[in-house]
């Protein structure tokens, strides 16, 4: 199975409104609340691509109970979630209806004790004994040490796991020092973790600080791989409107499902754009356009990055 880390789960929950303006109040055209979190939304990708997945991480209160129920209902979806005493936040994305933009909200989540961290050390330790791969995913709740990323990654180094990150802020920055397979940050993370806004200079920045191999998702400009193999950049077939939200977790679950099935680079990185792409055009985080993503399959360009920046 794969595996997804979720440290940080969410209840997240899409407001649509007719038009947004700050100092206003609104009507809500339509609620959508879906389990989330980074690790959850790449294993509900993952499990529709008809992978066998786990998912662990903490779950807590009433909105962990509702997340929890929620993922019964997804199949080939194992729920390995470390119960605590405090509550599983909520996030709340924004759409407005005019526009289309959206605007994310999320919550801190809840405080994590020294003896839940310690549960979720050894759940974890034996989760990986089973995993073909795993995926560490998304902010660390308030209590998790800021070196946590560094030590997961180096527990599923030990354990042979090939082992993915996708996180922010100091997260990241400890995280990456674990050395990583794979790291995944957007354009904006790869700027805070490197101070560079050149994608090409900050991904190969990001491998010197110890990064097997780079995959940056660069919004409409598609996915930057550097890798010990070559460079490459994945492009979609057009700019696409719709919601970004969970685009990033649909193309880590594209490279994970590609690298256990051991494709090539090239066909990773299509599989991730094109599940990204297909993502936009679904209104909820963590479902995608079935019948765009098989489209999308052949119309992403994939192509060489020969020089250094
Ligand atoms: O853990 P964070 O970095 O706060 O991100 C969580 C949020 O990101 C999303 O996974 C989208 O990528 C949402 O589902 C929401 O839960």
């Amino acid at each position: 199975m794969i595996l997804t880390v979720t440290l940080n789960t969410a209840l997240d929950i899409t407001y649509r409104v007719p038009s947004l303006r700050a100092g206003a109040s609104h009507r809500v055209s339509e609620v959508l609340e879906r389990p989330g979190g980074k690790g959850v939304n790449v294993a509900r990708v993952l499990a529709t691509l008809g992978h066998e997945v786990t998912v662990t991480g903490f779950s807590g209160g009433p909105t962990g109970r509702v997340l929890r129920d929620r993922l019964t209902e997804v199949p080939r979806l194992t729920d390995a979630l470390v119960p605590v005493s405090g509550a599983t936040r909520r996030t709340v994305t924004l759409v407005d209806g005019r526009t289309g933009a959206t605007t994310h909200l999320g919550e801190p989540g809840p405080d994590i004790t020294h003896a839940e961290w310690s549960a979720f050390q050894e759940v974890y330790e034996d989760l990986l004994a089973s995993a073909s791969a795993v995926a560490l995913c998304g902010s660390l709740p308030p209590g998790v040490p800021v070196g946590a990323y560094a030590h997961l990654v180096r527990t599923a180094r030990a354990a042979q796991v090939p082992v993915l990150l996708d996180t922010s802020g100091a997260a990241l920055r400890r995280g990456v020092a674990g050395r990583p397979d794979f790291l995944k940050p957007n354009a904006e993370e790869l700027a805070e973790l490197t101070g560079s806004h050149e994608p090409l200079r900050a991904t190969q920045d990001a491998r010197r600080r110890g990064a097997g191999t780079v995959i940056a998702s660069l919004g409409a400009d598609g996915l930057l791989a550097v890798t010990p193999e070559g460079r490459w950049r994945a492009t979609p077939p057009a700019t696409l409107a719709g919601n970004p939200t969970g685009a990033g977790d649909a193309a880590v679950a594209g490279l994970l499902s590609a690298l256990v099935e051991h494709r090539p680079w090239p066909e990773r990185l299509i599989r991730a754009t094109a599940l990204s792409a297909a993502t936009v055009l679904s209104p909820t985080a963590g479902d995608f356009d079935r019948a765009a993503y098989d489209r999308f399959l052949t119309t992403v360009t994939v192509t060489g990055v020969a020089t250094a920046a």
